[in-house]
This record gives structure tokens, sequence and C-alpha cells, in this order.
């Protein structure tokens, strides 16, 4: 058995809501102790200023430039982090002694598999110093050097997760509904197959942010009022990205959200919450064995109208679907944790990805350590 560290992880996902916080003891490999987590929520000035950073990292064509606004919005971004590791740790009552590394996501702002290119803003060694921590940062990129997608890395934790799950047997599927849709099929002989499945939460937030002011559809409220516009729906579903022969990771801007012409409010709310969900079963198709059980975590799990659809759809196929909190995690955290988990295995050199997650032509690891 390896040694046993304290990690926090920090993950600022593609829904650009704020930054999540999680602690996680463990050696990196089967041992996994969970512990506090904590969602420092950014303002909506700063989410806006996120957003627009979108734009400017479009023009990006080496993962080191940070053109225009970038490079200060990186700095700001850093020191928000730096500060939820501070709140983090008063309200845990913990020592920033007690804890031997940080595994800090960053921010994505540009993602190009096809380019070899994925950016997150994040800067590690300002990080350890404004923490006092050591920080292991950039952990997508020697999985593309490598001929990976730069993603899903969650996977990992996941086949750690899948041996402590309440009451179930192998195979399982994890769901994360995020911004973006992944899943990670853990088999009977606890094979990892893994890839990003659609547009998630994203595409919902834009078109209720647009036409109703509000960040998102709290509880699936909106949709649950609407009725699915099939052309709408198919639209999205009939994407090649769904029949493709490669799993390909996506950019939050691969699949744009409809215009004001295609749908009313609630109309629009539901197709999407409806996208959401058959994007998910339509891409689990392409695993080697339909699950029987999805896991679901991330926001999405939260939008019952996502989520009764996905119920919908995968009892068509005899599987249940079950929220994370009811096999036994917090499906708030999981990312976060697993980034706390990620920080351990690449201080050990050990893989984060598997040609079965990314498509990388062998197990690798990753990440950049700076230390304060
Ligand atoms: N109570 C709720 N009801 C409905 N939807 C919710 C609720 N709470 C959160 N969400 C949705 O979940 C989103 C945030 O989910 P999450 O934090 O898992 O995404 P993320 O980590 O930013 O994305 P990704 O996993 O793609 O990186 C919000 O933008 C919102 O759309
Ligand atoms: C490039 C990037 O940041 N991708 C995110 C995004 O959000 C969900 C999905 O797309 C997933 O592939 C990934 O995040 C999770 C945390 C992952 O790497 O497992």
């Amino acid at each position: 058995m390896g040694k046993i560290r304290t990690a926090i992880g920090l993950m600022s996902g593609t829904s650009m809501d704020g930054i999540d916080v999680a602690l996680v003891r463990t050696d990196g490999e089967a041992r996994v102790e969970r512990g506090p987590f904590l969602g420092v929520p950014y303002d909506p000035a700063f989410r806006d200023r996120l957003k627009l950073s979108l734009e400017g990292a479009k023009s990006i064509l080496r993962r080191k430039q940070r053109p225009g606004e970038l490079a200060t919005i990186e700095r700001e971004l850093t020191l928000r982090h730096a500060s939820a590791v501070t709140e983090f740790l008063d309200r845990c009552g913990l020592d920033r002694s007690s804890i031997d590394v940080v595994g800090f996501h960053g921010q994505t702002v540009l993602h190009r598999p096809d380019d070899a290119l994925t950016v997150q803003l994040g800067d590690g060694p300002l990080l350890a110093s404004e923490t006092g921590i050591p920080i292991v940062y950039d952990m997508r990129a020697n999985d593309m050097v490598h001929g990976g997608q730069g993603a899903p890395l969650v996977p990992a934790y996941h086949a750690a997760l899948s041996g402590t799950i309440r009451d179930a047997k192998l195979p399982v599927c994890f769901v994360n509904i995020g911004g973006i849709s992944n899943l990670t099929y853990i088999g009977a002989d606890g094979s990892i197959v893994a890839y990003d499945s659609g547009p998630g939460n994203t595409l919902i937030d834009q078109w209720v942010e647009t036409y109703a002011g509000i960040p998102f559809d709290q509880g699936g409220m909106i949709a649950s009022e609407g009725k699915i516009v099939p052309e709408l729906a198919d639209l999205y579903l009939e994407s090649p990205f769904f029949t493709a022969g490669k799993r390909r990771s996506l950019d939050r801007n691969d699949f744009l959200p409809p215009s004001g012409a295609d749908a009313e409010l609630a109309d629009g709310a539901r197709t999407l919450a409806y996208v959401a969900a058959a994007s998910i079963i339509k891409s689990a198709g392409h695993l080697p064995v339909t699950p029987t059980l999805y896991i679901v975590c991330g926001g999405g799990r939260l939008n019952r109208t996502i989520m009764r659809d996905l119920a919908d759809l995968a009892a068509r196929q005899n599987a249940d679907v079950i929220s994370a909190e009811v096999a036994g995690f917090n499906g708030d955290a999981m990312e976060a944790e697993a980034w706390a988990y990620l920080a351990v295995r690449s201080l050990e050199g050990l893989p984060l990805t598997f040609p079965g997650t990314t498509g990388v032509k062998e197990p690798v690891s990753g990440g950049i350590l700076a230390r304060p």
C-alpha cells in the first residue's frame, strides 16, 4: 500500500458557476476517504468576465498564449482559488500544513482535441505561493501530447470509487451532467471505458439566461411546463458527434444554444433537457455492454426534468438511474474530489489517463508540480 496523503481538489467547470473545493485522503490507488466539500460561487460580474474570456481564447494557437484580458483574468481566477482554499481550511478548522497537495484544474477556456490544444486558465506557481501548499496543475496537457483527447480525467477516480458503491454490482456507469456530460463505464472485470457524452446543462443555462434572465433552470421547473420540439431536438441529436467512429471530447462551444425563433421559453428548456438526457443514452450505445445502472453526478442531477427523461429512456433498456447520493456519494463534490485524487496520482507518477478513457496511446501520468 502506498503512502496516504491528504489532498484538496479545486474544480471550476464548464458551467463557470464557481469553485468546488473537496478534501480526500488517499494513496492514489484503491484507498479513498472522502472528506468535506465547499462550493464557492462566482459573483455574476466575474462569471460574465469568464464567459467573455471564451471569446478571447478563440485566437489562441499555443497553449501558453494569453491574449487580451486573459492574463488579468487568469491572475484573478487564481487568487479566487487561493481565497477558496483559505475559506475551506478555516471552515473545516484545518491548518494548511496538514494538506500535502492541492490538485488545481483551473478554467478551461479552449479545448480543441483535433489540434491537440487544451487551455486551462490557472497559475499553479502563483497558487502555490499564495496558499503555501504544493500544487499540481495542468493535468490535461500530457495526455494530449500522447495522442489522448485531454478529457475526461475523472474516470480514474470513478474506478477507485466503484469498489465502494452501496448495494451495487459491476458493471456500472457513472454519468456526470455538468456543462458538458461525460460517462464512465466500469465493467465486471474492472475495465474502464469513458468519454464525453454530449451537451449537459450549458445549453439550458444559456437559453434561460438569454430569455428569462436567470442563470439556470432550478429543479427543471421551466422545462417541466414545456413540451419537446422534435425538430429542435433532432438538430442536436443528429449531430455526427453521436455516430462518429471515434469518441471525441467536447469544447463548451461545440454545441450552441437555439435562437429565440426556434421555441418558446418553456418548450426550449424542455427540449434541451431532453437533449441532455437523450445524448447520454445515445452515447452509451458505444459502450461494450449496455449499462444496467447509471449513477448521476453533477448539477444536472438536480434538474428533475433531465432526470425523468433519463430514467424513462434508460428504462427502455432495463437500466436504472440513481443520483450519486443514493449510491453513497456527493454528486456536487465528485469532480473536485477527483482532482485531489489525481494530484496524488501525479505525485506518485501513476497514470491519470488510459487508452479506454481518453484514447491516449498508453496509460500516462500528467500534471506539473509547483512548490511554494
Ligand atoms: N438546483 C438545480 N436545478 C437545476 N439545475 C441545477 C441546479 N443546480 C445546478 N444546476 C445545473 O448544474 C450546473 C452546474 O453543474 P456542475 O457544477 O456539475 O458543472 P461544471 O462542473 O461546471 O461542468 P463540467 O462538469 O462540464 O465541467 C449549473 O450551471 C446548472 O445548470
Ligand atoms: C476540457 C474540459 O475541461 N473538459 C471537461 C468538460 O466538462 C465535462 C466534460 O467536458 C469533461 O470531459 C471535462 O471535465 C471533467 C471534469 C473530466 O475531465 O473528467
